[in-house]
């Protein structure tokens, strides 16, 4: 690979700039490659729909095909609407020729009506090319075709059939949620185990943008996969950061104003985005549901109002002991990996904090018990801490939760203190000025990290942040469930 990754797209047009070969050159150079195309099919389309199709002879297909790769070394390929099995069979029969290093197909065989858009003969010729890929992206609609089996109504469902195309064709598959109903639009990829990680599943969480500009959506996201994966990164985190990045070119696609229809999305707001922003506001502010599980979980109330019960707080405690231990490792692991002499003191002495003085707070309520083996939620919690050290940037984003959350629930419950208060010191500890400070701090050195970070490192940081926050919650919710005395 030269550095900037070259990436072919072999699809259909359309000639208002929003879907097909124009959605995916746009996606390529957006994220950092260059960008080649071989057109399968001239679709005179808008944004309303698709009015005509011209489709050239498959030996003018070969010979783009070939005026590409005779001369050009490809580092990824991302096919789209491939019309007939005639056609299929000449892109399968260049890609044994040619077998390129990256290969993405969006079997692009249902259109946004729900219309098929193949005949039979095609949709068995689409389902052998399935094997030929590394990546296969099909929407709702696409994975029913390929599975032969009906449109999944929930996400469970899509997994399923997600998991069965996997199987039948060896193939990993990236699942997409644009066409659930709800608030959430997930994605995610389903697949052998060491590439996607534990369970074969690895979903990548997204919020749903309001808006009817969803025109290449499917074009846009595949393309960005080839890309990515083809600039080095893992298929989990070119998912991460394709998914970030279309979500911003969603949420900006309003102001495109093109069409009447149903209107592209905005490939290039990175550029226009003015980066004014701090990363720290956009995922706080994007946690904010997790946020508040934890304000309303019974345990919080609970700590809150003083009901919680003695033996609840105290199986709680023993787990933190045990959190605190891992937590401290990897703050030291900051220090060690902090890029000036500040951040190197800060991280030692947070190390050292959360081993010394929070410990010293929960040895007391423990009354010298040993700490109890780590539930499912604290191992969970490490784990992801652990997994998430690959950079300083990551790592401190993953960390950052664990503070903010603490300090955050500190300070609202400040309110709740009285002398009696069964839990007054506890309250105390997190509601205290100094680790308000020590919070802020902890942002801000989140931030001029995401400040020097690349979009792609950036998005990782968001991610780490996201999940240590959602762990955050399952971990006040593991006391009320697991409790012994409570079973
Ligand atoms: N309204 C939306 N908000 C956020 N993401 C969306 C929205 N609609 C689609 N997506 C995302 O766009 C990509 C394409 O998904 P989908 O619409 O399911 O496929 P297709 O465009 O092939 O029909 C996925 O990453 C999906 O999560
Ligand atoms: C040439 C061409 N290829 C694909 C699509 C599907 O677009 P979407 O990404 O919205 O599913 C399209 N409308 N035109």
């Amino acid at each position: 690979m030269s550095g900037i990754p070259r990436v072919l797209s072999i699809a259909g047009t359309d000639p208002t700039g929003g879907a097909g070969i124009h959605a995916d050159l746009k996606t390529i150079g957006a994220l950092g490659g260059y960008g080649m195309a071989v057109v399968t099919a001239l679709v005179a389309q808008n944004t309303r729909g698709v009015r005509e199709v011209h489709v050239p002879p498959v030996g003018f297909l070969t010979a783009q095909l070939d005026a590409v790769s005779d001369d050009v070394e490809i580092d990824a390929v991302k096919i789209g609407m491939l019309q007939d099995a005639a056609i299929i069979e000449v892109v399968r029969d260049w890609l044994a020729r040619v077998r390129p290093p990256v290969v993405v197909l969006d079997p692009v065989m249902v259109a946004t009506s729900g219309d098929r858009l193949l005949d039979a003969a095609a949709e068995d010729a689409l389902r052998g090319l399935c094997t030929d890929a590394d990546l296969v992206t099909p929407n709702l609609a696409e994975l029913a075709v390929l599975t032969g089996r009906p449109v999944a109504a929930t996400w469970d469902e899509a997994l399923d059939a997600a998991r069965r195309l996997h199987e039948s064709t060896g193939t990993l598959v990236l699942l997409k949620g644009g066409h659930l109903d709800g608030a959430d639009c997930p994605d995610a990829l389903v697949g052998p185990v060491p590439l996607v990680g534990p369970g074969g599943v690895h979903e990548v969480a997204g919020a749903r943008v309001a808006t009817r500009n969803t025109h290449g959506t499917g074009c846009s996201l595949s393309s960005a996969m080839a890309t990515l994966r083809a600039g080095g990164a893992s298929w989990p985190d070119a998912l991460v950061r394709a998914k970030q990045w279309l979500t911003g070119a969603l949420a900006h696609a309003d102001a495109l104003h093109v069409g009447r229809g149903n209107g592209p999305v905005d490939h290039f707001h990175e550029l226009r985005a003015p980066a004014d922003r701090a990363w720290s506001a956009e995922v706080w502010d994007a946690a904010a549901a997790v946020r508040a599980g934890i304000e309303e979980c019974a345990f919080v109330r609970g700590l809150g109002d003083g009901s919680l019960e003695r033996d609840v707080f105290t199986w709680y405690l023993a787990q933190d002991a045990r959190y605190l231990g891992e937590y401290a490792r990897l703050l030291a692991r900051a220090s060690a990996l902090a890029p000036t002499a500040d951040e190197q003191a800060f991280w030692a002495r947070s190390a050292q904090s959360a081993l010394v003085e929070e410990q010293r707070l929960h040895s007391a309520h423990l009354d010298g018990r040993r700490p109890a083996d780590p539930a499912p939620a604290t191992t969970a919690y490490t784990d992801h801490l652990h997994a998430s050290g690959r950079t300083y940037g990551e790592l401190v984003a993953a960390v950052l939760p664990c503070f903010w959350i603490y300090a955050d629930l500190g300070t609202r419950l400040t309110a709740a203190r009285h002398e009696t208060h069964p839990y007054d010191d506890w309250l105390a500890a997190y509601g205290d000025p100094a680790f308000a400070e020590a919070t802020a701090q902890a942002v801000r050195i989140a931030d001029a990290a995401a400040g020097a970070a690349s979009a792609h490192e950036r998005a990782r940081m968001s991610e780490a942040f996201r999940r240590s926050a959602e762990h955050e919650l399952r971990f006040f919710e593991a006391p009320m469930a697991l409790v012994p005395a409570r079973a």
